[in-house]
């Protein structure tokens, strides 16, 4: 592991400090030198994994227990590939590093949106596929890394120019930051910040759908911080807002990465409403619809393995198991349980 991590950070002398520190503490701090340290980055780039994007669609292959996982290219194999294709190899420098495996080893993204995506795709033995639809593919830990690749890709697709100068904005080795070429304004990725929300009124859980979700999927009622607020104040007011009610006894359960639209920061909390103030009045213009349901039906809902099939009437149907609003429906339903 010392001797990877030597060739890694190219015979830099601070590898040695890791021999003391744990696994994680050292992957973490592998990956902090490499967004520091450009010439290290480039180097981890040559021994690094790199995952295949096109235009922002991430490369899958099937295994043969029929799922699918991201594929996951050595550098060495995507060179070949560039060249097999009449690519640059400079092409590969535009990988942007999004972490450090168990072995490790730097892992890295790299979006090949300017190359035939049917060559590429047949050369990779994978199919690129829409990041939507790739989040109900993908069950294994790989999915957040995903979508935090395309979101860092995303970033850098549309922050080439700095927004005070005008001026183009060059990024560093390892991506993690965007200078602007005239003004040396520094531009860090960004995501905003999204409340999400399960109200209970003691018996029954609140859930809410847009018209844009797949038929029969309700989920917990979410919404963009405003500027300044407070975790407990953007809760308090999308609920309002939402659904007309006001809520108390908040408890926070856990946060996660979300990609869609872009690229958000959802803090999961829990929240209550008194069962005599349990009147709702939804904001049609918002929602298409919001209700109480039951732990009957919400028990229910998450014994359901596969989609509805087409033409059926759909059930309760829930947001996907990585989802945090899966995470606290689920975490309503072992409470009421107890
Ligand atoms: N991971 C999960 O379990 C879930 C994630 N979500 C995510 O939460 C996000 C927010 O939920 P919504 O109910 O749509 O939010 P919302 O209730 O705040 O309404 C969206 C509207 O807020 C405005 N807005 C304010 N700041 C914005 C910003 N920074 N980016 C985009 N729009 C902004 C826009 O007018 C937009 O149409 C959604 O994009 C959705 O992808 C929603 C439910 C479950
Ligand atoms: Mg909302």
């Amino acid at each position: 592991m010392l001797k990877q991590l030597r060739i890694l950070v190219s015979g830099r002398t601070w590898s040695s400090s890791l021999r003391h520190c744990s696994g994680f503490v050292s992957r973490m701090r592998l990956v902090n030198q490499l967004k520091q340290d450009d010439a290290a980055c480039a180097a981890a780039l040559q021994t690094g994994s790199i995952f295949l994007f096109h235009r922002l669609n991430p490369l899958l292959q099937r295994i043969p227990n029929g799922t699918f996982r991201p594929a996951t290219l050595h550098s060495t194999e995507v060179q070949a590939v560039l060249q097999r294709l009449g690519a640059e190899g400079s092409l590969l420098q535009d990988s942007v590093l999004i972490g450090c495996s168990e072995q490790n080893q730097a892992q890295f993204c790299l979006d090949v949106g300017q190359l035939d995506q049917a060559a590429v795709e047949e050369v990779c033995d994978g199919k690129f596929i829409a990041l939507r639809k790739a989040f109900f593919l993908l069950t294994g830990a790989e999915a957040p890394l995903v979508a935090k690749a395309q979101a860092l890709l995303r970033w850098h697709q549309t922050n080439g120019f700095c927004s005070a100068t005008g001026q183009p904005t060059q990024r560093n080795q390892s991506g993690s930051q965007r200078v602007c070429s005239s003004s040396g304004i520094v531009y860090y990725p960004t995501m905003s910040p999204v409340v999400i929300v399960l109200v209970s009124d003691g018996k029954r859980c609140l859930l809410g759908r847009q018209s844009s979700f797949p038929k029969g999927m309700y989920s917990a009622l979410a919404g963009f911080c405003d500027m300044g607020e407070t975790l407990e104040e953007a809760l308090c007011r999308e609920v309002a807002e939402e659904a007309g009610l006001q809520v108390h006894s908040i408890s926070y359960s856990g946060s996660q990465h979300w990609p869609f639209p872009h690229s958000s920061f959802m803090l999961g909390c829990h929240a209550a409403v008194r069962p005599e103030h349990s009147q709702l009045s939804v904001d049609h213009s918002e929602l298409e619809d919001a209700r109480w349901f039951s732990l009957q039906e919400v028990s229910a809902a998450l014994r359901l393995q596969a989609p509805p099939p087409r033409g059926a009437p759909p059930p309760l149907w829930l947001p996907p198991k990585h989802a945090v609003a899966h995470r606290l429906i689920r975490e309503w339903a072992e409470r009421q349980s107890d």
